[in-house]
């Protein structure tokens, strides 16, 4: 992987910024170039440079010391910055067509230099304003079954994959999600965050010995299966998306994980989603789900046939068997998701953006029950069409 070493780490400002990107010869000389900070994220610094003539940017992305959501009490490994990079590079060699160009980066700064996307949408925006992104599920169930095939025991030389695996251990960015997605809000910790209201319902979740029993089950398999290479966040916030396009952003979460991870917090995403919308409006969140599903399994099931590199790949009812763990696990991962999402540190602005009161209230309870039974009965689930029946069972 290239990535450079030049300087001694400083936060950039955005005329330190616009120097760095002149320093690199990103744009012609004399362009008169605008900058401005837009990251909206919990994490980093994000500036966008345009040159103000011909209308072309960059992205350069810069990781922070410390968590920018909580503030200089929270220290976190700028080595963040390296493993975005290079998952972004290690994802572009299977699937170029779903992440951003990465031009440059530079360890010592932290920075990864990358294509400006502000033609696009982050999903999460759009799927708020009620777009639907007909294509998004498409290329999301492609993504995640080429990167985890590819990057697996059965789609690369076995020796290769474990020093890949060794070049994106990630530990303190596992440790918040095993935190804040498996631990935290199922106990009485102080990282949690909701409203006065939902405590009864929060209380319950953890007085609930079977639910432990399960997250922690959900939380054993996120520690240990290093299975294939993750994105590691791939909520909506993390896509930019238009109606033929979509592109994968922030793989600073990137590890050797479990196979049903990425694609749990994708349905969690979505399900936040219709969980913010009203019955009439809330199939074409379904339809992705079903469709991501689909789209995955097929394009997994192809490569396993066609490309496997181990002996066993062509053994009856193997690859059925990676895929159904896949798939329950997944439904598992979204009900911690969705229950995070709700009560942990870090919301989503799908449910906190609901204005009313008492709907938003409601939708939360929905929130926590769904997540929970999501956990509790994932390995019921004969399909995704039981997410739309779990969905309606906990409406009320
Ligand atoms: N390649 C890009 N092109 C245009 N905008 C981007 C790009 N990458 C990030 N952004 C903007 O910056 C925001 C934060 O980026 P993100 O990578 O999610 O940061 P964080 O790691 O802090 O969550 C995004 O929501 C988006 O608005
Ligand atoms: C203190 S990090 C909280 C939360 O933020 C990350 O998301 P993003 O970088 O996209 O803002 C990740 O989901 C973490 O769990």
């Amino acid at each position: 992987m290239t990535t450079v070493q030049t300087s001694v780490y400083e936060p950039l400002t955005e005329p330190k910024a616009v120097s760095l990107a002149v320093r690199l010869g990103l744009f012609r000389d004399g362009a008169p170039l605008l900058c401005r900070e837009i990251g909206d994220g919990n994490l980093n610094l994000v500036f966008h440079i345009v040159d103000q003539e011909t209308k072309q940017g960059v992205i350069i992305k810069q990781a922070l010391p410390y968590a920018k959501v909580v503030g200089e009490s929270w220290p976190l490994t700028l080595k963040r910055a390296v493993i975005e990079s290079n998952a972004l590079r290690t994802f572009a060699s299977y699937v170029p067509q779903y992440v951003p160009k990465v031009y440059y980066s530079d360890e010592s700064l932290a920075i990864t230099v990358m294509e400006d996307l502000s033609r696009l949408q982050i999903a999460r925006k759009g799927l708020i304003e009620g777009k639907t992104y007909p294509l998004l599920s498409q290329h999301i169930g492609e993504f995640v079954a080429k990167t985890a095939f590819y990057t697996s025991d059965f789609g690369m030389n076995q020796q290769e994959k474990k020093k890949l695996a060794q070049s994106f251990v990630n530990p303190e960015l596992c440790k918040i999600t095993e935190d804040l997605v498996f631990t935290d809000p199922f106990f009485d910790h102080e990282t949690n965050n909701f409203e006065d209201e939902l405590r009864p319902d929060v209380e319950a979740l953890w007085r609930d010995d079977r639910l432990h029993l399960e997250a922690a089950k959900l939380k054993r398999k996120f520690l240990t299966e290093a299975d294939v290479l993750l994105h590691g966040d791939l909520h909506t916030g993390s896509i930019f998306v238009s109606a033929d396009e979509t592109k994968v952003i922030d793989p600073e979460f990137a590890f050797y994980g479990p196979i049903g991870f990425d694609l749990g917090q994708f349905f969690a995403n979505l399900l936040l989603n219709a969980l913010s919308r009203s019955e009439l409006e809330r199939q074409p969140l379904f339809d992705h789900i079903d469709r991501t599903w689909d789209v995955f399994a097929s394009v997994f099931s192809t490569l396993w046939r066609t490309e496997s590199v181990e002996t066993y790949a062509a053994t009856p009812g193997l690859l059925e068997d990676v895929l159904w763990h896949a798939f329950i696990d997944a439904v598992g991962f979204a009900g911690c998701e969705v229950i995070r999402r709700t009560i942990g540190l870090a919301h989503v602005a799908d449910l906190d953006g609901i204005e009313q009161k008492e709907v938003r209230l409601a939708a939360k309870r929905h929130a926590l029950r769904l997540g929970r039974r999501l956990i509790m009965e994932r390995r019921e689930f004969t399909g995704t069409e039981d997410f739309r029946r779990l969905f309606a069972e906990t409406e009320r």
